[in-house]
């Protein structure tokens, strides 16, 4: 029992010793960063794969809360939440660190490619040169029980890629991110990781948003708002737009050094997030195939586990991709309330990043992968052929991962197209909550009855809706009565969450934690980051239930038009 349990770090000083910053020394850094005092304004940056930053820190910065969960697993005691030198760190103010942590962070470049089509005119100069980490800023590397982590503050101020906007984030937007970040991770979908919360009363920016109780679909005013940072960890923070801004640089020449900083971030991706799988004493060639494999197999599963638990990333772009294959960027999110397979709560998302949609997404992602691979293979034609292969793949590894999941969900030991695609008609036609819908299944209903409480509309009115739902409630069963009823049942609740995090739950708790009471955003977490338990019969009526009618359409809560 004792060797397994983590080594406590006890205090900061420890945490510092424990630093190690093989990124920041590996990796190429921005060359013309000596030439810039802060690297705090828009520029460009040709070439290197990070830029030095200094993170701007929010003044007076206030405790919200942290991730007990993660403290633990990472070794951290609970004291550290308590330590100056911690929550001025995990704040922004990183100028007096002990070494050998590092004074100054890194922000990196990235490409961006929206449903598989490059884009350039995001960055304020059309070149790419000045797109990439505009307010997210990485401060530590390091070695915890045995496992490398990168921290990564949001809202840390301006960087290179800031694009004259303010490098903030917002009360509202931290809060959500840092409660669905955790909660993901509670219902066992890979994602960055929460370690802590902080706010200020001392600086407010301004953000679009829409007048209260309105229906427009587009921001109506400004409004200001506290800043925050919210400090995420992850193995790395590489994404998919990460390695194509270095795959398009190579393919265009673009300097003497491009084709070598390409393989640099690819080898890095593999040392960071693929170590175990791809042993590396193979040649290069190999490595690459067999990565475009491993990231396959990941993002399938992730997209997979996205749609199990009713999660819509509204804005599922190559630079919202983690080439780690785990969910990054908790901005544009949404968790379904009624079942509506072209739900997307981001209004500046389009359906193409919509519920349902996610898998196709996903494999516009991953065919930009593939191509910012490609230069790599350029001298070995079998390989390149090789991954085209893999590539061709997707479709069918997706295939196999989605039904793999409907099967699991529906407790059936087989996917069934029929009763599959008749169960979707019926629950679009019924417009039942997603989530309580089955969570309910999940206790085997004897009688279609039992599931109305997952139901918005009185269907049973309707006599041949309810008939259809019977012969499907029965047809069901007959698939699955080969098992035991409790096992089946516990193992059906192992995938079928009972809560997940409503839009409607997040709105209360972020506009009370703007009046400085937090509260609602702790007993949130509380609840959230055990999303498969039977909790309080009070947790149970306040958050096992369906989005009230009022809410519906309704701005800010139905769908939200600023994620940052
Ligand atoms: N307030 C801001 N100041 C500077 N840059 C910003 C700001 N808001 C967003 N950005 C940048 O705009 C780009 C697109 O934003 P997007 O909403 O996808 O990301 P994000 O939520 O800031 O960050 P991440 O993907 O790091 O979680 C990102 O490169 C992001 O860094
Ligand atoms: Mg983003």
């Amino acid at each position: 029992m004792k060797e397994n349990s983590p080594k406590i770090i006890e205090n900061f000083k420890e945490l510092a010793k424990l630093s190690d910053y093989s990124f920041v020394e590996k990796l190429n850094s921005d060359p013309d960063a000596k030439f810039n005092a802060e690297n705090k304004m828009p520029r460009e940056v040709f070439s290197g794969h990070y830029v030095s930053v200094k993170p701007t820190p929010i003044k007076d910065p206030v405790y919200i809360s942290h991730s007990k969960n993660f403290f633990k697993e990472l070794g951290f005691s609970e004291a550290l939440i308590k330590s100056d030198d911690f929550i001025k760190m995990f704040s922004g103010e990183i100028s007096k660190v002990p070494q050998p942590m590092k004074d100054t962070g890194w922000a990196t470049g990235y490409a961006l490619s929206i449903y598989g089509t490059e884009y350039y005119a995001q960055c304020p100069f059309q070149t790419g040169n000045g797109y990439g980490d505009g307010r997210a800023i990485s401060i530590l590397e390091a070695v915890l029980n045995g496992k490398r982590w990168e921290f990564q503050l949001k809202g840390a101020g301006r960087t290179p890629y800031c694009r004259g906007a303010d490098g903030r984030a917002v009360l509202r937007s931290s809060v959500r991110e840092f409660l669905a970040q955790e909660h993901m991770n509670s219902l066992n979908v890979p994602t960055s990781r929460s370690l802590t919360l902080f706010t200020s009363k001392k600086e407010q920016v301004s953000r679009p948003w829409f007048r209260n109780n309105s229906y427009s679909k587009d921001p109506e005013l400004m409004i200001e708002e506290d800043v925050a940072i919210t400090t995420r960890v992850a193995p790395s923070f590489i994404r998919v737009g990460q390695v194509e801004l270095f795959g398009r640089r190579a393919r265009k020449n673009e300097h003497s050094e491009a084709l070598k900083e390409l393989e640099m971030i690819v080898l890095h991706l593999i040392d960071r997030e693929y170590s175990k799988e791809i042993n590396q004493d193979l040649k290069l060639e190999e490595k690459v195939i067999l990565l475009a494999k491993q990231f396959q197999n990941r993002l399938t599963s992730l997209v997979a586990n996205w749609i199990r638990v009713g999660y819509c990333q509204g804005n599922f772009n190559s630079d919202n991709c983690a080439a780690g294959g785990f969910t990054l960027d908790f901005g544009p999110f949404g968790f379904i309330d009624m079942f509506d397979p072209r739900y997307q709560p981001w209004t500046g998302g389009g359906l193409h990043f919509s519920f349902f949609n996610q898998p196709q997404a996903a494999f516009e992602n991953y065919q930009s992968f593939i191509s910012a691979l490609k230069p790599l293979l350029k001298s070995t034609p079998n390989s390149l052929q090789e991954l085209e292969i893999v590539e061709k793949e997707f479709p069918k590894t997706m295939q196999r991962e989605i039904e793999n999941m409907w099967a699991n969900k529906l407790g059936l030991d087989e996917f069934d197209s029929n009763l599959f695609n008749e169960l979707i008609n019926l629950m679009i036609e019924t417009k039942v909550d997603y989530t309580i819908f089955f969570r309910e299944l999940s206790n085997l209903p004897s009688s279609i009855e039992e599931l109305e409480k997952s139901f918005y509309s009185n269907s049973f009115e309707n006599e041949n809706l309810k008939s259809r739902w019977s012969i499907w409630l029965n047809r069901w069963k007959e698939k699955i009565e080969k098992e035991s009823k409790e096992e089946l049942s516990r193992k059906m609740k192992l995938v079928n969450p009972k809560y997940t995090l409503r839009e409607w739950h997040l709105v209360p708790a972020y506009q009370e934690a703007q009046n400085g009471n937090y509260k609602l955003v702790r007993e949130l977490q509380e609840v959230m980051t055990n999303p498969y338990d039977e909790q309080s019969k009070e947790i149970e009526v306040k958050y096992y239930a369906k989005k009230p009618s009022d809410y519906f359409g309704l701005a800010g809560i139905s769908h939200v038009s600023c994620s940052s």
